[in-house]
């Protein structure tokens, strides 16, 4: 008896990270330079973490009509702009070049904001961005996390839950930086595209533990599996 298609027969598999970042670059290319044309305006929804550098310096020397291209992020560390560890700073130093510097950002995280001023700002900063989104660009942490949906987080029942009309969440990690700011799993799947961008085989093996337990609250990752609204693309590398 034929077994049942899982998610993960359908991973595009890349034999190195820059191939896959090559890929990956391309069909962003291709679905905002769509969109654009389609509809005058792109968004595109990135993710911070190690793992995207590549890609945004593939996509920055890409041609698109970046002054057509709305940007932000996934997830916010709760942190000023000018810290290392802030994913707005990773964008604009590794994103944010070339042509691409044409393209307008849209920060989430208002620094000095208290956590209900901080969701109320990543609110009104996604508002001004087309959606549903054009294409949505997600890591995963080796915790099975992604954008900043935690195991573990107290918020993340909250995040997770598609009744409510929340768009951002402060969010309680337990990793540096603890304070993040998150789109909810409502808003990211407020998407027309979707790719999951892994790299690693102790990722990969992760990956593979979330789509059997099917758990979001032991792997969050597995939620973008649960849902048909959107469909997700793993892009995946050693
Ligand atoms: O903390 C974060 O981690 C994930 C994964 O990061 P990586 O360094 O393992 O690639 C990232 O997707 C997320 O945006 C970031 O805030």
């Amino acid at each position: 008896m034929p077994r049942e298609p899982a998610p993960l027969d359908d991973a595009k598999r890349f034999p190195t990270a820059e191939a896959l970042a090559d890929a990956l670059a391309r069909r962003v290319a291709e679905i905002i330079t769509y969109a654009a044309g389609a509809r005058g305006r792109a968004s595109l929804i990135v993710s911070g973490g190690r793992t995207p550098i590549t890609l945004y310096q593939r996509l920055a020397g890409s041609e698109l009509p970046w002054d057509r291209v709305g940007i932000s992020l996934a997830d916010e560390r709760r942190v000023p702009e000018d810290d290392p560890r802030s994913n707005a700073r990773l964008v604009r130093e590794h994103l944010l070049q070339g042509s691409a510097a044409a393209a307008r950002f849209v920060p989430i995280h208002r620094d000095g904001a208290d956590e209900r001023a901080d969701e109320a700002a990543c609110a009104a900063a996604l508002g001004t961005l087309p959606r549903p989104f054009d294409a949505v660009i997600l890591g995963m942490g080796d915790d099975g996390h992604t954008a900043s949906l935690f195991p573990g987080a107290p918020e993340l029942p909250a995040a997770l839950d598609l009744q409510r009309e929340a768009c951002c969440q402060a969010i309680t990690a337990p990793a540096e930086p603890p304070e993040r700011l998150t789109l909810t799993l409502a808003t990211l799947l407020d998407s027309r595209w979707i790719a999951l961008h892994v790299t690693g085989q102790e990722k990969w093996q992760t990956l593979a533990r979330a789509l059997e337990a099917g758990d979001p609250m032991r792997y969050p990752v597995a939620a973008l599996f649960r849902q048909r609204r959107v469909p997700v693309h793993v892009y995946w590398s050693p």
